[in-house]
């Protein structure tokens, strides 16, 4: 395995409730090397995204470590940007604005006005979206407001980022169609990404690994799959190749057998 990034080491999280405590997660250990794209999958209510928001630095741990670049994750930090399941544009904001916003957050504080605009602008092509820079988020679809968070995110030039289930309210096309732009994005920049999700064949197609998760509560690591398929990646060609019909098999007899959700 090539040098750890993001680290979590024996982490427990347990929420202090009205009705007691409530283990989420028991000894859960993970390494995340730098460029790799990550999944974690698993049973709604499991603790997939309590795994993503200790990362963010949004959740302190009750046990163990958690580390990004060899050092403690105290907190959130621009190097570790999330987008989530439905995108958190501020309405009175256009598009380039919200990018704009992050970017001034970020680099502000060193960088020219016109830098500042370039960034944002060149967030918004990267993503496909530079026609809509001066548009409203209620003016353009679903799929697009999620495009433009993405932006957002990378804008800020993380280190890692963060994706809570982020095409998970999409219809499937607009849903294939993003999947296809990250995975051009992510082979352009070779990002660090982890990525919470529902879909297996998402989790396949995009992954170099599938961190599959137990069911809670005290959820931990149950396996974790290589996804050994050759980048560039192009889910029709996949959809026949036995190699990615195995990865997908694999996954579905880990929820759907090994950890069956009683119902
Ligand atoms: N702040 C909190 N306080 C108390 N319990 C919480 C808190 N946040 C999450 N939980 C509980 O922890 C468990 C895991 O939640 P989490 O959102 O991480 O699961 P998930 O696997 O991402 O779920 P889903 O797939 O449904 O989005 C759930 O039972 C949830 O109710």
């Amino acid at each position: 395995m090539k040098t750890p990034f993001v680290q979590l080491e024996h982490v427990d999280m347990v929420f202090e409730t009205r009705r007691g405590r409530f283990p989420v997660l028991r000894d859960v250990s993970l390494s995340i090397a730098q460029g790799e794209f990550v999944s974690i999958i698993g049973h709604s209510g499991c603790g997939k995204s309590t795994v993503l928001n200790i990362v963010a630095g949004l959740l302190d741990i009750s046990r163990g470590a958690a580390l990004c670049a060899n050092r403690e994750i105290a907190g959130p930090g621009p190097e570790r940007a999330v987008v989530f399941q439905n995108h958190s544009l501020l309405p009175w904001m256009t598009c380039q604005e919200n990018v704009h916003l992050a970017v001034e957050r970020v680099f502000g504080a060193k960088e020219k006005k016109e830098k500042l605009q370039r960034r944002a602008a060149d967030a918004l092509e990267l993503v496909h979206m530079a026609h809509a820079a001066h548009k409203y988020p209620h003016e353009i679809s679903g799929g697009m407001k999620q495009r433009v968070g993405i932006a957002r995110a990378l804008s800020m030039e993380p280190k890692v980022l963060l994706l809570d289930e982020p095409f998970g309210a999409l219809d499937a096309l607009t849903r294939a169609h993003l999947q296809d732009e990250l995975l051009r994005i992510t082979a352009a920049t070779g990002s660090t990404v982890v990525m919470v999700t529902h879909d297996v064949d998402e989790a396949v197609l995009l992954s170099d690994r599938i961190v599959m998760m137990t069911n809670g509560p005290a959820a931990t690591v149950g396996d974790i799959l290589a996804v050994e398929l050759p980048r560039p990646r192009d889910r029709l060609e996949l959809a026949d190749n036995p190699q990615y019909n195995h990865y997908r098999a694999e996954v579905l007899r880990f929820l759907h057998q090994r950890h069956a959700k009683a119902a």
